[in-house]
């Protein structure tokens, strides 16, 4: 069967309520009529229930229309109200495709059982012509009260839709765009070739059940024929997993942009998440999913990870780059939980303070001064001199610390922090050592049985980084010498995958010893700050190609789209491929409006703003270029 493609012989229908506005209208004129009553909130909820009613084909048609306008109780100088809170509800995807309607206005047709007096109005203002809507009409008493319908009008009965689509015996195809039963019937009848379930703004199951398509806003209804329109791709079609349960508000702004969310509390192992990865464009993770460059080479479709949280060792960022994902994260926002956390362990280990509180726990009262002592005077030694132990730094030093830190990176030291050459000299000279590295695979085992022995007899010790940074049983061995007087642990070479999972680990029953779950960042603030960010980065990326801030690309900070077509090109960093770019925009006499170009040691990243007229060639060509690793066009 050959496709169906619109033609200028092709007829859009389209309803009116929730699908041309986000709501039915006769509910906002209840809100309306009904204001100061004492019931009208009782009211109002059986005018939405016999609506849905109606809408699902429960109800007949005129039984909706006659029982909804009875409890209305509404007049006819309350319509200009009505019209007005009405041209604030438009759909968004209506909105933004003005373009389509005005230049389809011959082909598009409202047929709605809603009211004439209050849709000709609201969808004129959008280019559609007030002859092409066909609707009921309010029937009023002397007084100008709105009494019923006329009844002559084939909209106000069952199945009316289909009779008035018989009587204007359109000649051509036809198609449905609405988020009722009743639209759904022109197809059935025959009298439409396709019948598009429109879900922006409600979702009824048995309607999509009888749907060809089901459209989650105008512009996948546009993207499936071929027609011009404001978005290159429908953001509907975006899809995005999240894993790890990131925080409400991602979940929130992500939903909001119109994406199709797959929400997760675990992480995943490689098999589970190639296979959930299928048709994903965004990830986002936190800490205990591992991105391997197999799970990369199985998701075609991924365009951007994100992630949740500050560390991304746990992702290939080497397979990333090389198949032009973006990368990002959230470097700053849980420092300061995971300062906090370090400062508190430091306290309560040093005072030997969770023996003692666990002895009370069985009845026995053991007070003593010894083996306590303050943190005021104490030499802190920070492994890693980023933004965790900097911070850091600065708070110890307000204790009263003496803070020594060694980092593989030359550190300007903040306060009195004094800089160590070498970690074996950092080692020696601690009260307290904290680990602040980052995750990178060359620090496994950083901290073994030769570090352990070069440190001070009764040494607290902290790793709040990455578990694998250091030797578990070499720790163990220190503690149960003594050489380790007390230990503070939140992260783990393994860790389980869920809170279901039992947590195994032979640091299990020492003394003196603080497990914490990888909870360092997890604080409300923080998870609440990342959730905001994040989201903010990913949709920087996939909206725009801005790039500021990721981890494996070259950084660009791009102004904002406005009329024209955003071409980006990701490409292996070889040299020659910005004059293939811009042979091509000459060979087709393309004005460049704007261009950007960045590179790293593996990738080249170049956006090009044009005029949105050019040959359909063009983005092919941009395609074949040698070394293309991937092209965008967005508008
Ligand atoms: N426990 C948690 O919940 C939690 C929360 C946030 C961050 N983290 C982890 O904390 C660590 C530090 O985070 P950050 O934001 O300060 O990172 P950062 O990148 O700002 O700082 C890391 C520093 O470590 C230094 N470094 C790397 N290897 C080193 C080595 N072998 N010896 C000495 N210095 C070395 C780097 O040069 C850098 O200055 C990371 O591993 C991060 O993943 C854990
Ligand atoms: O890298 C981080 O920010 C921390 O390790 C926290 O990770 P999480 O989000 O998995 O708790």
């Amino acid at each position: 069967m050959t496709p169906l493609v619109p033609t200028d012989q092709t007829y859009y229908i389209i309803d009116f309520d929730s699908t041309f506005t986000k709501v039915e209208a006769l509910d906002i004129l209840g809100e309306i009529s009904l204001s100061g009553r004492n019931d009208r909130d009782d009211v109002l909820n059986q005018i939405k229930t016999i609506t849905d009613r109606g809408m699902a084909g429960e109800l007949s048609l005129a039984q909706s229309i006659q029982l909804r306008l009875k409890l209305l109780n509404a007049h006819r100088d309350q319509l200009p109200a009505l019209v007005e809170r009405l041209s604030t509800m438009v759909s968004d995807s209506f909105q933004r495709n003005r373009g389509f309607l005005t230049e389809h206005a011959d082909q598009i047709f409202i047929v709605s059982s809603g009211f004439r007096e209050f849709i000709v109005p609201i969808v004129t203002a959008l280019g559609i012509k007030a002859e092409n809507v066909y609707a009921n009409t309010f029937e009023y008493d002397e007084s100008g009260n709105i009494v019923g319908c006329d009844e002559e009008n084939p909209l106000s009965k069952d199945r009316g839709k289909v009779k008035l689509m018989r009587e204007l015996n359109f000649d051509g195809d036809v198609f449905v765009i609405g988020d009722g039963y009743t639209d759904y019937e022109i197809r059935e009848s025959g009298l439409a070739n396709k019948f598009y379930a429109f879900t922006e703004n409600v979702v009824r199951p048995t309607v999509i059940a009888k749907a060809d398509h089901v459209a989650a806003s105008l512009d996948e209804f546009l993207f499936d024929n071929k027609l011009s329109r404001s978005q290159s791709y429908p953001k509907s079609r975006i899809k995005v997993l999240l894993l790890e349960n990131v925080h409400p508000i991602a979940v929130a702004l992500l939903e909001k942009e119109g994406f199709s969310l797959d929400v997760r509390k675990g992480a995943l192992d490689e098999d589970e998440l190639i296979e959930a990865l299928q048709g994903v464009h965004i990830l986002g993770i936190r800490s205990k999913t591992n991105v391997t460059r197999r799970v990369l080479d199985n998701a075609p479709k991924l365009m951007t990870i994100g992630a949740f949280c500050i560390g991304t060792n746990q992702i290939d960022l080497t397979a990333a780059t090389e198949k032009g994902i973006a990368v990002f994260n959230a470097p700053y926002s849980n420092t300061r939980s995971v300062v906090e956390l370090a400062v508190g362990e430091m306290i309560m280990l040093i005072r030997n303070i969770v023996p003692k509180s666990n002895k009370m726990h069985e009845g026995v009262w053991d007070k003593s001064a010894t083996n306590s002592f303050e943190v005021r005077g104490k030499k802190l030694g920070l492994v890693g001199y980023g933004n965790i132990g900097t911070q850091l730094s600065v708070v110890a030093e307000a204790l009263g610390m003496d803070v020594y830190f060694y980092d593989v990176v030359d550190k300007l030291s903040l306060g009195n922090a004094r800089k160590c050459q070498s970690l074996d000299e950092l080692l020696a000279v601690s009260d307290v050592i904290s680990l602040h590295t980052d995750g990178r695979k060359d620090n496994k085992n950083l901290i073994g049985a030769r570090e352990f022995g070069l440190m001070k007899q009764g040494v607290i010790f902290m790793n709040l980084s990455r578990g694998h940074i250091v030797d578990i049983p070499a720790l163990v061995e220190a503690i149960k010498s003594g050489k380790v007087a007390g230990a503070g642990i939140d992260v783990f070479p393994y860790e389980p995958k869920t809170n279901n999972e039992e947590f195994m680990n032979e640091l299990r029953g020492l003394p003196n010893v603080i497990l914490t779950p990888h909870v360092g960042g997890s604080t409300e603030e923080a998870q609440a700050n990342i959730g905001q960010f994040v989201p903010g980065k990913l949709l920087g990326y996939m909206n725009n190609g801005s790039t500021y801030g990721s981890v494996n690309f070259p950084e660009l900070q791009l102004p904002l789209l406005h009329d024209s077509h955003r071409l980006l090109h990701i490409h292996a960093n070889v040299p020659g491929i910005l004059a293939k770019i811009n042979n091509i925009f000459a060979k087709y006499h393309i004005n460049i409006q704007g261009q950007y170009l960045k590179t790293n040691e593996t990738i080249g990243y170049v956006i090009t703003d044009i005029a949105k007229e050019y040959a359909d060639e063009v983005v092919q060509e941009l395609k074949d270029i040698d070394n293309t690793i991937r092209f965008r066009l967005l508008y």
